[in-house]
Protein backbone atom coordinates (compact mmCIF):
# COMPACT_ATOMS: atom_id res chain seq x y z
CA UNK A 1 0.00 0.00 0.00
CA UNK A 2 1.15 3.57 -0.63
CA UNK A 3 0.92 6.35 1.95
CA UNK A 4 -2.00 8.68 1.28
CA UNK A 5 0.03 11.87 1.74
CA UNK A 6 2.83 10.80 -0.61
CA UNK A 7 2.91 11.48 -4.32
CA UNK A 8 5.70 8.93 -4.63
CA UNK A 9 6.03 6.00 -2.28
CA UNK A 10 8.84 3.46 -2.53
CA UNK A 11 8.65 0.27 -0.51
CA UNK A 12 11.49 -2.18 0.14
CA UNK A 13 12.94 -1.65 -3.34
CA UNK A 14 15.60 -4.08 -4.52
CA UNK A 15 17.59 -3.87 -7.76
CA UNK A 16 20.07 -6.58 -8.68
CA UNK A 17 22.54 -6.42 -11.59
CA UNK A 18 23.85 -9.90 -12.50
CA UNK A 19 23.91 -10.95 -8.84
CA UNK A 20 25.19 -7.55 -7.56
CA UNK A 21 22.71 -5.98 -5.13
CA UNK A 22 22.69 -2.28 -6.12
CA UNK A 23 19.59 -1.54 -3.96
CA UNK A 24 18.97 -3.76 -0.95
CA UNK A 25 15.47 -2.75 0.16
CA UNK A 26 15.06 1.02 0.07
CA UNK A 27 11.98 2.88 1.37
CA UNK A 28 11.31 6.48 0.34
CA UNK A 29 8.30 8.78 0.64
CA UNK A 30 7.98 12.02 -1.33
CA UNK A 31 5.19 14.42 -0.40
CA UNK A 32 3.42 16.98 -2.56
CA UNK A 33 5.65 20.01 -3.27
CA UNK A 34 8.43 18.47 -1.24
CA UNK A 35 12.13 18.59 -2.17
CA UNK A 36 13.89 15.37 -1.16
CA UNK A 37 17.65 15.44 -1.64
CA UNK A 38 19.62 12.21 -1.94
CA UNK A 39 23.28 12.15 -0.99
CA UNK A 40 25.80 9.36 -0.55
CA UNK A 41 29.19 8.09 -1.71
CA UNK A 42 29.91 6.98 -5.28
CA UNK A 43 28.23 3.68 -6.02
CA UNK A 44 25.67 4.07 -3.19
CA UNK A 45 22.80 3.41 -5.60
CA UNK A 46 21.48 6.97 -6.02
CA UNK A 47 21.16 6.91 -9.82
CA UNK A 48 19.92 3.33 -9.70
CA UNK A 49 17.09 4.45 -7.41
CA UNK A 50 15.97 7.13 -9.89
CA UNK A 51 16.40 4.64 -12.75
CA UNK A 52 14.19 2.14 -10.93
CA UNK A 53 11.49 4.78 -10.35
CA UNK A 54 11.32 5.61 -14.06
CA UNK A 55 11.44 1.99 -15.27
CA UNK A 56 15.04 2.11 -16.51
CA UNK A 57 16.48 -0.35 -13.98
CA UNK A 58 14.54 -3.59 -13.46
CA UNK A 59 13.08 -3.91 -9.97
CA UNK A 60 13.83 -7.34 -8.48
CA UNK A 61 11.35 -6.89 -5.61
CA UNK A 62 9.51 -4.16 -3.74
CA UNK A 63 7.20 -1.49 -5.13
CA UNK A 64 7.05 2.01 -6.54
CA UNK A 65 3.68 3.74 -6.06
CA UNK A 66 2.86 6.98 -7.83
CA UNK A 67 -0.26 8.81 -6.64
CA UNK A 68 -1.36 5.54 -5.07
CA UNK A 69 -0.89 3.47 -8.23
CA UNK A 70 1.64 0.66 -8.44
CA UNK A 71 4.00 1.61 -11.30
CA UNK A 72 6.72 -0.95 -10.51
CA UNK A 73 8.41 -2.13 -13.70
CA UNK A 74 6.07 -0.19 -15.99
CA UNK A 75 7.73 1.08 -19.18
CA UNK A 76 9.72 4.33 -19.06
CA UNK A 77 7.33 5.75 -21.64
CA UNK A 78 4.24 5.01 -19.52
CA UNK A 79 5.86 6.36 -16.35
CA UNK A 80 6.85 9.62 -18.08
CA UNK A 81 3.34 9.95 -19.51
CA UNK A 82 1.79 9.38 -16.08
CA UNK A 83 3.74 12.31 -14.62
CA UNK A 84 7.27 11.50 -13.49
CA UNK A 85 9.89 13.57 -15.33
CA UNK A 86 13.59 12.77 -15.20
CA UNK A 87 16.55 14.90 -16.13
CA UNK A 88 19.83 13.12 -16.65
CA UNK A 89 23.34 14.44 -16.01
CA UNK A 90 24.24 15.22 -19.63
CA UNK A 91 22.39 17.90 -21.58
CA UNK A 92 20.14 16.40 -24.21
CA UNK A 93 19.05 19.53 -26.06
CA UNK A 94 18.80 20.62 -29.70
CA UNK A 95 21.77 23.01 -29.91
CA UNK A 96 20.85 24.55 -33.26
CA UNK A 97 17.30 25.42 -32.19
CA UNK A 98 16.24 28.30 -29.97
CA UNK A 99 15.52 27.87 -26.28
CA UNK A 100 11.86 28.54 -27.08
CA UNK A 101 11.74 25.78 -29.73
CA UNK A 102 13.42 23.30 -27.41
CA UNK A 103 10.69 23.87 -24.83
CA UNK A 104 8.05 23.71 -27.57
CA UNK A 105 9.35 20.32 -28.68
CA UNK A 106 9.06 19.00 -25.16
CA UNK A 107 5.48 20.17 -24.59
CA UNK A 108 3.04 17.42 -23.76
CA UNK A 109 1.21 16.22 -26.84
CA UNK A 110 3.83 17.55 -29.27
CA UNK A 111 5.14 15.07 -31.87
CA UNK A 112 8.06 15.41 -34.25
CA UNK A 113 10.53 18.25 -34.74
CA UNK A 114 9.25 19.52 -38.08
CA UNK A 115 5.56 19.12 -37.28
CA UNK A 116 5.95 20.97 -33.98
CA UNK A 117 7.86 23.94 -35.31
CA UNK A 118 5.82 24.22 -38.52
CA UNK A 119 2.51 23.98 -36.68
CA UNK A 120 0.72 27.19 -35.79
CA UNK A 121 1.38 27.93 -32.16
CA UNK A 122 -1.73 28.35 -30.07
CA UNK A 123 -1.82 31.16 -27.53
CA UNK A 124 -2.10 28.56 -24.77
CA UNK A 125 1.09 26.80 -25.90
CA UNK A 126 2.93 30.09 -26.21
CA UNK A 127 1.85 31.11 -22.70
CA UNK A 128 2.94 27.76 -21.37
CA UNK A 129 6.39 28.07 -22.98
CA UNK A 130 6.80 31.61 -21.63
CA UNK A 131 5.82 30.40 -18.16
CA UNK A 132 8.45 27.64 -18.35
CA UNK A 133 11.11 30.09 -19.62
CA UNK A 134 10.29 32.38 -16.72
CA UNK A 135 10.59 29.58 -14.17
CA UNK A 136 14.02 28.48 -15.49
CA UNK A 137 15.25 32.10 -15.63
CA UNK A 138 15.71 32.17 -19.43
CA UNK A 139 12.96 34.54 -20.60
CA UNK A 140 15.50 36.92 -22.11
CA UNK A 141 17.32 34.10 -23.91
CA UNK A 142 14.11 32.62 -25.39
CA UNK A 143 15.11 33.31 -28.99
CA UNK A 144 18.83 32.51 -28.54
CA UNK A 145 20.18 29.31 -30.00
CA UNK A 146 20.92 26.79 -27.28
CA UNK A 147 24.49 26.48 -28.70
CA UNK A 148 25.14 30.09 -27.57
CA UNK A 149 24.23 29.37 -23.93
CA UNK A 150 26.56 28.53 -21.05
CA UNK A 151 26.77 25.00 -19.68
CA UNK A 152 24.55 25.96 -16.75
CA UNK A 153 21.93 27.60 -18.94
CA UNK A 154 21.79 24.45 -21.09
CA UNK A 155 21.03 22.47 -17.96
CA UNK A 156 18.19 24.85 -17.18
CA UNK A 157 16.80 24.35 -20.70
CA UNK A 158 16.70 20.65 -19.93
CA UNK A 159 14.90 21.28 -16.67
CA UNK A 160 12.47 23.40 -18.70
CA UNK A 161 11.96 20.51 -21.12
CA UNK A 162 11.03 18.29 -18.19
CA UNK A 163 8.61 20.95 -16.83
CA UNK A 164 6.99 21.28 -20.26
CA UNK A 165 5.68 17.74 -19.81
CA UNK A 166 3.72 18.81 -16.72
CA UNK A 167 5.11 16.14 -14.39
CA UNK A 168 3.90 15.97 -10.80
CA UNK A 169 7.34 14.64 -9.81
CA UNK A 170 10.67 15.90 -11.16
CA UNK A 171 13.78 13.76 -10.68
CA UNK A 172 17.14 15.51 -11.09
CA UNK A 173 20.47 13.67 -11.15
CA UNK A 174 23.31 16.01 -10.11
CA UNK A 175 21.75 19.12 -11.68
CA UNK A 176 24.75 21.33 -10.79
CA UNK A 177 27.51 19.10 -12.20
CA UNK A 178 30.10 21.25 -13.98
CA UNK A 179 28.41 24.53 -13.05
CA UNK A 180 30.05 27.71 -11.75
CA UNK A 181 29.25 28.81 -8.18
CA UNK A 182 26.80 31.45 -9.47
CA UNK A 183 25.06 28.95 -11.76
CA UNK A 184 24.86 26.46 -8.90
CA UNK A 185 23.19 29.03 -6.67
CA UNK A 186 20.79 30.07 -9.44
CA UNK A 187 19.90 26.39 -9.95
CA UNK A 188 18.98 26.15 -6.27
CA UNK A 189 16.65 29.12 -6.61
CA UNK A 190 15.09 27.57 -9.77
CA UNK A 191 14.50 24.32 -7.89
CA UNK A 192 12.85 26.15 -5.00
CA UNK A 193 10.59 28.00 -7.45
CA UNK A 194 9.67 24.75 -9.20
CA UNK A 195 8.71 23.13 -5.90
CA UNK A 196 5.68 25.43 -5.68
CA UNK A 197 4.08 23.27 -8.41
CA UNK A 198 6.01 19.99 -8.36
CA UNK A 199 7.59 17.46 -6.01
CA UNK A 200 11.32 16.97 -6.52
CA UNK A 201 13.90 14.29 -5.86
CA UNK A 202 17.40 15.65 -6.35
CA UNK A 203 20.69 13.72 -6.25
CA UNK A 204 23.54 16.03 -5.29
CA UNK A 205 27.15 15.99 -4.07
CA UNK A 206 27.67 19.71 -3.44
CA UNK A 207 26.81 20.17 0.25
CA UNK A 208 26.47 23.96 -0.01
CA UNK A 209 23.84 23.42 -2.67
CA UNK A 210 22.19 20.69 -0.61
CA UNK A 211 21.91 23.13 2.28
CA UNK A 212 20.39 25.75 -0.03
CA UNK A 213 17.56 23.52 -1.29
CA UNK A 214 17.18 20.74 1.22
CA UNK A 215 14.08 20.14 3.24
CA UNK A 216 14.67 16.44 3.86
CA UNK A 217 17.89 14.61 3.07
CA UNK A 218 18.11 10.88 2.44
CA UNK A 219 21.54 9.29 2.75
CA UNK A 220 22.21 6.16 0.72
CA UNK A 221 25.19 3.89 1.35
CA UNK A 222 25.95 0.58 -0.33
CA UNK A 223 22.40 0.18 -1.62
CA UNK A 224 20.73 0.95 1.71
CA UNK A 225 19.23 3.99 3.37
CA UNK A 226 21.69 4.95 6.09
CA UNK A 227 19.47 7.68 7.55
CA UNK A 228 17.22 10.59 6.63
CA UNK A 229 16.45 13.93 8.22
CA UNK A 230 17.08 17.65 8.16
CA UNK A 231 20.41 19.15 7.10
CA UNK A 232 21.58 19.51 10.71
CA UNK A 233 20.44 16.01 11.67
CA UNK A 234 22.27 14.46 8.76
CA UNK A 235 25.39 16.59 9.17
CA UNK A 236 25.76 15.65 12.82
CA UNK A 237 25.10 11.93 12.29
CA UNK A 238 28.39 10.07 13.03
CA UNK A 239 27.60 7.30 10.52
CA UNK A 240 27.10 9.89 7.73
CA UNK A 241 30.31 11.69 8.69
CA UNK A 242 32.17 8.39 8.61
CA UNK A 243 30.97 7.12 5.23
CA UNK A 244 30.38 10.35 3.35
CA UNK A 245 30.69 13.84 4.79
CA UNK A 246 34.16 13.27 6.30
CA UNK A 247 35.37 12.15 2.91
CA UNK A 248 33.68 15.10 1.14
CA UNK A 249 35.37 17.52 3.54
CA UNK A 250 38.76 15.93 2.85
CA UNK A 251 38.09 16.14 -0.93
CA UNK A 252 37.09 19.79 -0.63
CA UNK A 253 40.19 20.73 1.39
N1 LIG B 1 23.54 -1.27 -15.44
C1 LIG B 1 24.35 -1.69 -14.47
N2 LIG B 1 24.90 -2.91 -14.51
C2 LIG B 1 25.71 -3.36 -13.52
N3 LIG B 1 26.01 -2.64 -12.41
C3 LIG B 1 25.47 -1.40 -12.32
C4 LIG B 1 24.62 -0.87 -13.34
N4 LIG B 1 24.23 0.38 -12.95
C5 LIG B 1 24.82 0.60 -11.76
N5 LIG B 1 25.56 -0.46 -11.39
C6 LIG B 1 26.32 -0.59 -10.14
O1 LIG B 1 25.43 -0.33 -9.07
C7 LIG B 1 26.08 0.43 -8.05
C8 LIG B 1 25.30 1.70 -7.80
O2 LIG B 1 25.48 2.57 -8.93
P1 LIG B 1 24.81 4.00 -9.02
O3 LIG B 1 25.21 4.59 -10.32
O4 LIG B 1 23.38 3.89 -8.72
O5 LIG B 1 25.55 4.77 -7.84
P2 LIG B 1 25.49 6.31 -7.46
O6 LIG B 1 25.21 6.37 -6.01
O7 LIG B 1 24.58 7.02 -8.38
O8 LIG B 1 27.00 6.73 -7.71
P3 LIG B 1 27.66 8.06 -8.35
O9 LIG B 1 27.62 9.09 -7.25
O10 LIG B 1 29.05 7.62 -8.66
O11 LIG B 1 26.86 8.44 -9.55
C9 LIG B 1 27.51 0.67 -8.53
O12 LIG B 1 28.34 -0.30 -7.93
C10 LIG B 1 27.42 0.48 -10.02
O13 LIG B 1 28.65 0.02 -10.55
Amino acid sequence: MSSAASVLSIKDLKVVFSGFKALKGVDLEVGNNEIVTIIGPNGAGKSTLLDAIVGKSPVASGHVYYQGQDITNKSSYDIARMGIGRKFQNPNVYNELSVFDNILLALKGTHGVFASIAAKLTAAKKDKIIDVLDRIGLLEQGYSKVSSLSHGQKQWVEIGMVLAQDPAVVLLDEPTAGMTADETHATGEIIKTISANHSLVVIEHDMEFVKQIAQRIVVLHQGEKLTEGSVSEVQSNPKVIEVYLGREQINAA
